[in-house]
């Protein structure tokens, strides 16, 4: 089609509309830039995944867009150009001050990207990688020469399960920000790190953590698209979560497991948090197995995913071969196994959970009105620490900032920090910025909230 097309914007919001309504057929398009893309059959090919990519369907995914593809993405986007949205669509003349707020709080967020991006913020320093992951490797491999020469001590073993706990939360912040491109241009060279980091070192699949991830990013804290909130029924996060799990035992009538869960456990949920974050590790792990070996890697390249698959098995044979070749006993075999699984569990999970957890929750109708830099800021959780609780965090207490800007390098987050505040503040949009032990009272109270919630909804249920 010729570039003088002029699409109007209802054709990009209807198809949103089909898309909720459940129309397979119906055509499907995004807008970047003014530009209207149609990508019904792209979207199965999408080397990014499906997931990601539906989360932006009949919606403006400039900024998502910018965020988190390469230079060849835009080649491939405009083989999907359709035509341009009128002058009066692109405008948006009819906009509540709320909505106008996040639209010109979203132009300066753009303005100082263009800038950071002008001075090189994106750029990552090639020494800081270095330095992270030799001095990550370091830890692993302090773990491992503990298991040798003194596997036989009980001591020895459960320092050991610590130092590699530890080592693999440490992969883990590494193989995030090489997932995010952070460190290099090419990102099939950032994908090999996390391949090495995140596959061979932690056991987490690249691919189940691309989908899952970056699916998280593009519809943060948004209800029903996120996936890091939707852990039902393990934990619920929040009101909205609470009343659609307990709503859908309604129509599951014979589902007693759930309805068990729903009644005896959950209503408890802040009681058991902390057990059950130490198996986080454990079930991500089996997650990524699953994944990989299931779905597969997601651009559909059979060598990613050989890279990946064989990553994993070296992964748990080392891993397995190591626990019965160094520790001496049965009981202190079992003993380094969970005590490395768990204290990675902990190290990961009370992270995570202080970056979103008790921030707003949005529903899709209340995200549709902001801008994607708005959501961002509104749903993250800044946590200000030293050296070291920087370090224990991966960078991720920045969580504001790298939210705004996913692809910028972890050490560059703080520099942009004081202009991020300055730009919430102008525009009058939140921005928590809170201390280790705060933070944590807040996800406590969330869990609590929701507890009782999940306890008065159970009375009436059941
Ligand atoms: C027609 C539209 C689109 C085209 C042509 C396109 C193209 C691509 C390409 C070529 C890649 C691989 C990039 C690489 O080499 O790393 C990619 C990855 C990705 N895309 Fe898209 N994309 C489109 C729309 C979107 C949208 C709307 C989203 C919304 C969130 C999205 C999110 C992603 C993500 C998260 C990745 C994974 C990046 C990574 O490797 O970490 N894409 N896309």
């Amino acid at each position: 089609m010729s570039g003088q097309s002029v699409i109007p914007l209802s054709v990009v919001t209807d198809s949103l509309k089909a898309y909720k309504a459940g129309e397979k057929d119906a055509k499907k398009f995004i807008v970047v830039d003014n530009k209207v893309y149609e990508i019904t059959d792209f979207i199965a090919d999408h080397p990014g995944g499906v997931k990601v990519i539906s989360t932006q369907i009949g919606k403006d995914a400039s900024d998502v867009f910018h965020a988190m593809h390469p230079e060849s993405a835009y080649e491939m986007l405009a083989n999907c150009y359709v035509g341009d949205l009128g002058p009066e669509d692109a405008a948006v003349p009819e906009l509540d001050e709320k909505a106008e707020n996040s639209k010109r709080f979203g132009a300066e967020v753009r303005a100082l990207r263009q800038q950071l991006e002008e001075q090189g913020a994106f750029q990552g320093s090639h020494l800081f990688y270095a330095y992270k992951v030799l001095s990550t490797l370091a830890i692993g491999a302090t773990g491992l020469a503990m298991l040798y020469f003194g596997g036989q001590s009980t001591w020895v073993v459960l320092a050991a399960a610590l130092v590699t706990g530890v080592f693999w939360q440490q992969c883990g912040w590494l193989a995030h920000d090489f997932g995010h491109h952070q460190a290099y241009n090419d990102h099939s060279a950032n994908d090999v790190m996390v391949a090495f980091l995140g596959g061979f070192c932690q056991g987490f699949s690249l691919s189940w953590w691309k989908n899952k991830h970056n699916t998280h990013h593009a519809s943060t804290n948004v209800h029903g698209h996120d996936p890091d909130i939707d852990t039902a029924p393990v934990l619920l996060w929040d009101e909205m979560a609470t009343a659609t799990f307990y709503g859908s035992l309604e129509d599951q009538k014979d589902s007693t497991f759930s309805r068990f869960i729903a009644e005896h456990i959950l209503p408890y949920q802040t009681r058991y948090y902390f057990f059950v974050i130490g198996f986080a590790r454990l079930s991500w792990a089996i997650q990524s197995l699953q994944y990989s070996f299931s779905v597969g890697a997601l651009n559909k390249s059979p060598s990613l995913n050989l890279l990946e698959r064989s990553m994993l098995v070296c992964h748990w044979v080392l891993y397995t071969s190591w626990t019965l070749l160094f520790i001496s006993s049965w009981t202190n075999m079992l003993m380094f196994f969970v005590v490395s699984q768990a204290t990675t569990g902990y190290a990961l999970a009370l992270v995570f959970a202080m970056n979103h957890s008790g921030m707003p929750v949005l529903t899709q109708e209340q995200a549709e009105k902001m801008e994607f830099f708005e959501i961002q800021c509104v749903t993250a959780r800044d946590v200000s620490m030293g050296p070291l609780g920087d370090w224990f965090f991966g960078g991720l207490n920045y969580q504001i900032e790298h939210h705004v800007f996913p692809d910028m390098p972890r050490h560059n987050l703080p520099k942009v920090k004081p202009q991020i505040k300055a730009l919430c503040k102008k525009y009058d949009i939140l921005y928590h910025d809170t201390s280790c032990l705060r933070g944590t009272l807040e996800v406590l109270q969330a869990l609590d909230v929701v507890q009782k919630l999940a306890g008065k909804l159970s009375q009436k249920m059941f």
